[in-house]
């Protein structure tokens, strides 16, 4: 940490992990916007899900650096650690895709617990003010559909259904691990589902809007009621940018919209949005293992930090779709290639189910 005595403000060394993600840049343009002073510094491994050019408005910034590395790398960690002596860590890097988790869990053990751990080994030997580590409802498993007044809390018992999941507990666990053993300042935030602009167009929204917009099947897993509650990202941003300042170490703290939607609603808004017939749904094979209603109680967050989403899925939704109009070029380039034969592999021969 250094001072600007111009000023007379504190300036943070701020290393975020997987900011070339979808998330993780979110974040990056929201600090960069609301603390102008703050270094930043985007550690990310570009997996497929991760983009350079998703950061190119910021790439030139004084204040802010892009280092290619694998949060699994400890050398290239250290090194990075050492170097730069960072003052907060936010570790946004995962492997975040659940129906890739379902195909190949090892990636998911190595990148979310093992790269976890040798983050906060590193913040361990070089010191850190804050490890953030961002996790997921998911960890809390699922709620039944018929009992709309059960929620996730803080305390609710970790309970997984895919490997994905399993992997974001296990690390959430060493979290809490290595702030009670070797008194890390340690914080976790559990999110449930994020939509918004640059998200990778595998998941739910933007697999919908792309497919749609090139009039091709919207696949609908199992009967399609599943629930899960909808955060714009920029209200998730700016939630841990306030436990980051005001949230205490040792804390957890679950971060929901308060949006819950049934499946196939949010696909055909979608085609309303787009004007795009429903009969290019198609309901699929669904997703083993897969959890029926994620539903957050943001009550901690809300009164101990004032908290609160902002953004109307209404609003929230059209900003995206939008976005995903406006910058064709962008997911156009990410989905093209290797990305087209891995998803003709992966979900070419779901079964399309009966309509009811
Ligand atoms: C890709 C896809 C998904 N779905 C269903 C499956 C889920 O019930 C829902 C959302 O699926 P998605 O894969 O977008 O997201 P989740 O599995 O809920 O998990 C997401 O939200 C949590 C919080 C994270 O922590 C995950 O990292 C993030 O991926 O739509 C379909 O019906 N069809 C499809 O083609």
């Amino acid at each position: 940490m250094k001072y600007d005595f111009s000023q007379w403000r504190l300036i943070m060394k701020v290393i975020v992990t997987g900011g070339a993600g979808f998330i993780g840049s979110n974040f990056i343009f929201y600090m960069m916007k609301k603390h102008p002073d703050y270094e930043i510094i985007c550690l990310d491994k570009l997996t497929y899900a991760g983009n350079l050019s998703t950061l190119k408005s910021v790439l030139d910034k004084p204040n802010f650096k892009f280092v290619k590395l694998d949060i699994c790398d400890r050398d290239g960690v250290y090194k990075l650690f050492e170097e730069e002596k960072p003052d907060v860590v936010v570790n946004f890097a995962a492997e975040s895709h659940v129906d890739r988790s379902i195909e190949n869990p090892t990636i998911f053990l190595e990148t979310n617990i093992i790269g976890t751990s040798v983050l906060m080994d590193a913040c361990r030997k070089y010191g850190i003010k804050r490890f953030h580590q961002v996790s997921t409802d998911e960890v809390y498993g699922d709620l039944p559909l018929d009992r709309p007044d059960l929620f996730f809390h803080e305390d609710t018992p970790l309970h997984t259904s895919s490997p994905y999941s399993s992997s974001k507990a296990s690390a959430d666990l060493l979290v809490g691990a290595y702030g009670r053993t070797y008194n890390l300042p340690v914080t976790i935030s559990r999110c449930s589902n994020n939509y918004g602009p640059y998200q990778f167009p595998e998941k739910l929204i933007p697999l919908m809007i792309q497919r749609a917009l090139n009039n091709e099947k919207l696949p609908v897993y199992g009967d399609g009621e599943n629930v899960r509650d909808w955060l714009y990202v920029e209200d998730h941003c700016k939630a841990i940018d306030l436990i980051l300042e005001k949230g205490k170490a040792g804390e957890i703290y679950n971060i929901g919209g308060h949006n819950e939607m049934h499946n196939i609603d949010i696909v055909k808004l979608i085609c309303d949005y787009l004007d795009k017939p429903y009969s290019l749904i198609e309901h699929v094979t669904d997703r083993k293992g897969h959890d029926r209603r994620y539903a957050i109680d943001p009550d901690k967050i809300h009164k101990e930090l004032g908290w609160l989403p902002e953004t109307m899925f209404k609003d929230g939704i059209k900003k995206t779709i939008q976005w995903y109009l406006d910058n064709k070029e962008w997911w156009e380039n990410i989905i093209s290639g290797d990305y087209q034969n891995y998803y003709k592999e992966m979900y070419g021969d779901r079964k399309v189910l009966d309509k009811d």
